[in-house]
């Protein structure tokens, strides 16, 4: 009897005190980044995922910069935020590929209190059919691209930071950035490539009370998807239709909400918080709640991960049979034509 009380006894206060343990060492600190009337800087600004987000950041009462290629696709974006929250952001046409001319538009723009690293090109296609050039491409604006961004920026971001509160670096990944996807080898690396740059900066910058996140959102509904839609190969639409798809003003949402609230991983929906979950590593996490989540489901979620990638090998193997089914019957007939 008392042996299974004191069972009882425990299975309620081993969690309080693992609750407790997490709350103690949880770090960085929990932290609200307050964005009224204050500088946010949006690469990618122009369209989609970064539009959507300077729509909303525009009418919770901030000052947008948005910055990218084509000054005419920037006009457009301009006229579209005045003309649904009659606010003016400045616009600055420049290719984050080019640090000069980044480093120009942030010197303009003025000194920055949210940077969203936000600009991305995405091509999916095998490795082998797909050229180095296009590898380049993709590694070049996704990854180098964010490099240049940041190392304009952070100079401004840090000086008089403490006249200024906090700051907030937040970069755009993938769930393609937490899982790698038939289609993406240069994609995934290059948002897996993100990661490593997010958790190191994250502890270079904490000092000067500048807090980063990653933004991992699903396939959203953006001009880059219809793009990216006419050539994907069909696996790698199997693959992601794993998770959802989502509207650009809904991951904005998701993404404005985390970045506010210092978060570091921020995931979009529901798979992409399993996905957050099945993949946090050594990533900081601020929420003992959320770290409370992590360690208890851990063991679970890396068994439906296993079920995922069992699944995902299955559409693999029958598609590839297919494949051969329809070569060989194709052989067929072309022996059945040469017989006749
Ligand atoms: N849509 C999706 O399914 C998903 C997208 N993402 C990520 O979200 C981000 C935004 O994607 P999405 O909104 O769909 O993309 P869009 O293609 O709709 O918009 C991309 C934006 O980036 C700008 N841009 C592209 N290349 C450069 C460059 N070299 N220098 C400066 N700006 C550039 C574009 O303007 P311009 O061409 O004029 O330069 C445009 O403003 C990307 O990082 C993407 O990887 C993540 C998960 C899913
Ligand atoms: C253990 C729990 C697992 C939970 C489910 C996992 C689902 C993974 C699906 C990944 C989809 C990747 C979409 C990339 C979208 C993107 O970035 C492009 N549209 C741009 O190219």
């Amino acid at each position: 009897m008392a042996d299974s009380n004191l069972f009882y006894i425990s299975l309620v206060l081993l969690p309080l005190f693992l609750l407790f343990f997490l709350f103690l060492i949880t770090r960085p600190r929990p932290i609200q980044i307050p964005i009224k009337k204050r500088h946010i800087f949006i690469t990618g600004g122009s369209s989609g995922i970064g539009l959507a987000l300077a729509h909303r950041a525009a009418s919770e009462g901030a000052r947008v910069s948005i910055l990218s290629r084509s000054i005419d696709k920037l006009e457009e974006a301009k006229n579209a935020i005045r003309q649904s929250t009659g606010i003016d952001v400045a616009i600055f046409a420049a290719d984050v590929r080019d640090f000069e001319a980044v480093q120009r538009a942030v010197d303009e723009a003025g000194p920055i209190d949210f940077l969203v690293v936000n600009q991305g090109v995405f091509v999916a296609q095998e490795l082998e059919e797909q050229k180095l050039e296009e590898v380049r491409f993709i590694i070049d604006v996704n990854l180098t691209g964010s490099f240049n961004m940041i190392k304009a920026a952070l100079p401004g971001m840090k000086r008089s930071r403490k006249d200024r509160g906090p700051g907030s670096i937040a970069l755009m990944s993938s769930q393609a950035g937490q899982v790698g996807i038939y289609g993406y080898t240069a994609y995934s690396a290059s948002k897996f490539g993100l990661r490593g740059l997010a958790e190191a900066l994250q502890q270079e910058v904490i000092g000067d009370n500048i807090h980063v996140s990653l933004v991992f959102p699903p396939d959203t509904e953006t001009p880059g998807l219809t793009e990216e839609n006419k050539r994907k190969p069909q696996l790698t639409s199997i693959i992601a239709a794993s998770s959802g798809a989502m509207k650009a003003d809904e991951v904005a949402k998701k993404a404005l909400d985390g970045i506010k609230s210092g978060s570091f991983t921020i995931p979009c929906n529901s798979e992409g918080f399993l996905l957050a979950i099945a993949t946090a590593g050594l990533s900081p996490q601020r929420s003992y709640l959320m770290a409370f989540v992590e360690v208890v489901a851990a063991g679970l979620l890396r068994i439906a991960a296993l079920c995922f990638q069992w699944n995902w090998y299955g559409s693999i193997e029958k598609w590839h049979m297919k494949k051969t089914e329809l070569r060989s019957s194709w052989c067929l007939k072309q022996a059945g034509i040469f017989l006749m």
